[in-house]
């Protein structure tokens, strides 16, 4: 944009006078931070507000909302810094030609810190994508409340939680923080469905790491503290953590591609027509599960065998990866897939492994995105910590979940399927509607050596020493003979087909083909409890 005119050979008693008058006034909102803010910013590896919004949207798509809004506070001579814009870009555009809202804090004017203005900006942007329909991405880079403002930005940030809050289920909303996001602040992407951080620049934590060092004594920098690492692989905050900015603004970018505009729309898809004949690389399938049943296996081989071009896109990642979630396609409609990793505690649900997955089950059920599961558990894992920190009441999210999720499910049991992890993982019982079990499968109460242990405890301490060990391994070879087999399931209906591993994709594609016309209502009521 050329410099404007200088104020004072404007004369806006005319038309071309008013005209200049409004370029003048658009340049001062587009260029509110200081250029050394901006460097600074720059200097960090960040990007600027606006920098970030056109990096996310397409080329000129966007459309700017309450430019020259500027706060009216006078405490503490805030009257005479009255940025336009008042710290936050804010508006709508469209990513790969779909609409969607926008707000973009920005840190050069005034540590992008939330006063009354700020918040009423990104009030109307929120309530503008929940009448139109279209999701909402908040880019966070702020120094919190505004300090100035006192009780009216506390105000602000409630008002922008119930509107989280009440968009939750609606349109999706993705968060990305490419800087501090710093005490109550953080509740905000956390009510969203998607958080991205980016390695070394983002920063989330209720209380830094000074007011910690005085409250508990307890030493931590940031980046230990709330880093993007920190809440990836340790608290689950975050799903993805992006290496810079460009790579979470792409990573938003293509999470928009799986998901609808709202929950009243259906994701969008590419007409495709899945060729069913079994292939080489379907084939592939048929020896993925070793021999031996402690031997582990990456499950990513199976998700990537069954989805187009063999495309996952993971969430969460780096979290509890005992379990995957992500997305992918089949026969260009976007699917959620939730899987047991062997790889990892052999695949075991755990608290975190239950919660990452119920959230997922959620997000994907609200807006109709079908799940497919995979199945190969040995059971909820065991120990005194689990326990203690609540596996009972976190567990069972997960049977919520698919309890009361009515898109269509397909489940596929790989190997084990043990006790109640049995259940919980997108079983008949809770209600999907294509349960499929390989030839590998092992559904039972428990595996062979437990099992016996109960069972023969007194025929095995009877045995001699010399013929024990014989004596449990034939009872063992007993117990695998008769239950650990998909078969029993299948007698009763539990599974509805036991099928060769490589007519996977087969299956799935036909079932998902059958279950786009599915409908399922669930008793109206206010709404669950679900076990927080
Ligand atoms: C329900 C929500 C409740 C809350 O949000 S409670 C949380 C309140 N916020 C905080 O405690 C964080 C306060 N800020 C900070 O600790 C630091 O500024 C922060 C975020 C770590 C960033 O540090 P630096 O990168 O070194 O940047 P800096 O300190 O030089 O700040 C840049 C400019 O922004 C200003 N600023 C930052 N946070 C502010 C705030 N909350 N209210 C008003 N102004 C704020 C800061 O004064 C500075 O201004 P200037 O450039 O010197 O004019």
């Amino acid at each position: 944009m050329s410099e404007p005119e200088e104020p004072a050979t404007i004369d806006i008693h005319t038309t071309a006078g008013k005209l200049a008058d409004l370029q003048r006034r658009i340049h001062e909102a587009t260029h509110a931070g200081s250029e050394r803010a901006v460097e600074k910013q720059h200097a960090k590896g960040k990007l600027t507000a606006r920098e970030r919004i056109e990096l996310l949207l397409d080329e000129d798509s966007f459309v700017e909302f309450d430019e020259f809004a500027r706060h009216r506070s006078t405490d503490f001579g805030m009257e005479h810094n009255r940025p336009y814009g008042d710290g936050v870009v804010t508006g709508y555009g469209t990513v790969d030609g779909r609409p969607v809202a926008v707000f973009s804090q920005d840190f050069t004017v005034l540590g992008g810190s939330l006063g009354e203005v700020f918040g009423q900006k990104i009030m109307k942007v929120m309530d503008f994508a929940l009448k139109t329909g279209c999701p909402v991405i908040g880019i966070n880079d702020s120094g919190g409340a505004r300090i100035q403002e006192g009780v009216m930005a506390l105000g602000m940030y409630g008002e922008i939680f119930r509107r989280n809050t009440h968009a939750s289920g609606v349109i999706p909303q993705i968060s990305l923080v490419v800087g501090p996001c710093a005490g109550g602040a953080v509740y905000s992407p956390a009510i969203t469905d998607f958080t991205v951080m980016v390695d070394q620049t983002s920063h989330m934590f209720i209380t830094g790491p000074d007011v910690i060092k005085t409250v508990t004594g307890e030493d931590v920098g940031f980046e230990e503290l709330g880093g993007a690492r920190t809440h990836n692989a340790t608290s689950g905050v975050a799903h993805h953590m992006a290496g810079d900015e460009k790579d979470a603004i792409e990573y938003v970018k293509q999470l928009l591609s799986y998901l609808p505009s709202n929950n009243l729309s259906e994701p969008p898809a590419f007409p495709e027509q899945a060729d069913l004949t079994v292939t080489d690389e379907d084939r592939e399938l048929d020896t993925v599960v070793p021999d031996s049943a402690n031997q582990p296996y990456d499950m990513h081989t199976v998700i990537e065998h069954v989805l187009d071009d063999a495309e996952f896109f993971e969430t969460q990642a780096l979290f509890a990866p005992n379990i995957l979630t992500g997305f992918g396609r089949v026969e260009g409609h976007p699917v959620g897939i939730v899987a047991n990793q062997p790889l990892q505690f052999a695949g075991c649900l755990d608290i975190d492994a239950s919660e990452k997955a119920a959230r997922f089950v959620r997000t994907c059920d609200a807006f109709n995105v079908p799940v497919l599961t995979f199945v190969d558990v040995p059971g909820f894992l065991p120990g005194v910590g689990q326990e203690h920190e609540g596996i009972i009441r976190r567990g069972a999210k997960l049977i919520y979940a698919y309890a009361e999720a009515t898109v269509p499910l397909i489940t596929v049991i790989t190997r084990k399927a043990f006790g109640g992890a049995y259940d919980v993982m997108g079983s008949k019982h809770l209600g999907a509607d294509l349960n499929l079990a390989w030839p590998t499968a092992q559904i039972a109460v428990m595996g062979a050596q437990g099992a016996v242990n109960i069972l023969h405890r007194r025929t095995i301490a009877a045995a001699s020493d010399e013929e024990r060990e014989d004596v449990r391994a034939r009872l063992i070879q007993e117990y695998e003979d008769t239950l650990l087999n998909p078969y029993t399931a299948a007698e009763r209906g539990y599974v509805d087909a036991v099928i060769t591993p490589s007519d996977t994709r087969r299956h799935i594609v036909r079932g998902l083909r059958q279950l786009r016309t599915k409908r399922e209502s669930l008793p109206p009521k206010k709404h669950g409890n679900i076990p927080l």
